[in-house]
């Protein structure tokens, strides 16, 4: 029963081959493309790939980069896949959806709340959790110990950050910089800026999370510009590669058995 697990972020699409469709499965092949290369996929990475039984996808950069992607399925000589996309509920493997508008949640932070959950519950026993998404934007979001989604953060990312700064300001063009502790240059300064806006904000979130449920939360990161972070996280965090792919993976053993 081999899976195809999907995640179309703003920046790139991740994909993901398995053997089968649960948790721990093993990787067959996987890949990345910008957004822009969606086209290439049939043709390039998905070439000479086995058929995959089922599909399972989160999206959140919208119809048209969807469709892209059903095109690149639809030439893939062999396969007959039903695409299947997720859209966040009320409850799902475990996890039940506070927002106000349960769908209007990012698909791909239902996914990752679903896959961080899994990830703690493997190691010992339920504590709050702090899941944070460090991709084109940063999401920090909080659950209870119970697998109650409390709410969370958006936040711009790195790169976002700084070309907001570059677009309403004469004087901030400058090459990147690292992270320092008291930046004296610009460069450093927009790069530390950056960096410990992020981590404070992932420092408040397990605040108001550690008052709430007066418990100390986990607290899993993932996201293509997750590693930027670590040196300057202020709690104990893990760095997990794949926690869309491994929240997907979740949902399907759950869909499919
Ligand atoms: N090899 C890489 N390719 C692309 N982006 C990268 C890479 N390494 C780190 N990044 C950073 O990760 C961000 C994109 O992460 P990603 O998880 O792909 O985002 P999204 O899920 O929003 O598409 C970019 O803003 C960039 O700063
Ligand atoms: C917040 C996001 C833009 C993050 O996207 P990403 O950085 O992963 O590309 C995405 O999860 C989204 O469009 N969310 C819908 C709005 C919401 O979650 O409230
Ligand atoms: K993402």
């Amino acid at each position: 029963m081999t899976f195809l697990a999907i995640d179309i972020g703003n920046t790139r699409l991740k994909w993901a081959m398995y053997e089968d469709h649960r948790p721990g499965a093993a990787l067959l092949a996987h890949g990345a493309e910008f957004l822009e290369h969606i086209e290439r996929l049939a043709e390039g990475a998905w070439a000479g790939l086995p058929a995959p039984d089922r599909m399972l996808g989160c999206v959140v950069a919208g119809e048209p980069a969807r469709r892209r992607v059903h095109e690149q399925i639809e030439q893939m000589l062999g396969w007959n896949l039903e695409p299947r996309w997720v859209v966040p509920s009320l409850q799902e493997a475990g996890v039940s959806n506070g927002y106000d508008h349960p769908s209007r949640l990012g698909a791909d932070r239902w996914v990752a709340m679903i896959g961080a959950r899994h990830h703690m519950l493997q190691q010992g026993p339920q504590r709050p959790l702090v899941t944070v998404m460090v991709g084109t934007a940063v999401t920090v979001d909080a659950m209870d110990a119970e697998g109650h989604f409390l709410g969370g953060l958006i936040i711009p990312g790195h790169g976002i950050m700084l070309r907001a700064l570059e677009g309403g300001t004469a004087g901030l063009h400058v090459p990147t910089g690292e992270v320092k502790l008291f930046p004296k240059n610009t460069s450093d300064a927009l790069t530390s800026g950056g960096t410990y806006a992020i981590a404070g904000a992932v420092e408040r979130l397990y605040q108001h999370l550690a008052e709430h449920c007066q418990a100390e939360p986990m607290c899993i990161m993932a996201g293509g510009a997750g590693w930027k972070m670590s040196p300057s996280m202020t709690r104990p965090f893990q760095l997990v590669n794949n926690l869309i792919f491994d929240g997907l993976l979740v949902m399907a053993e759950k869909r499919w058995g």
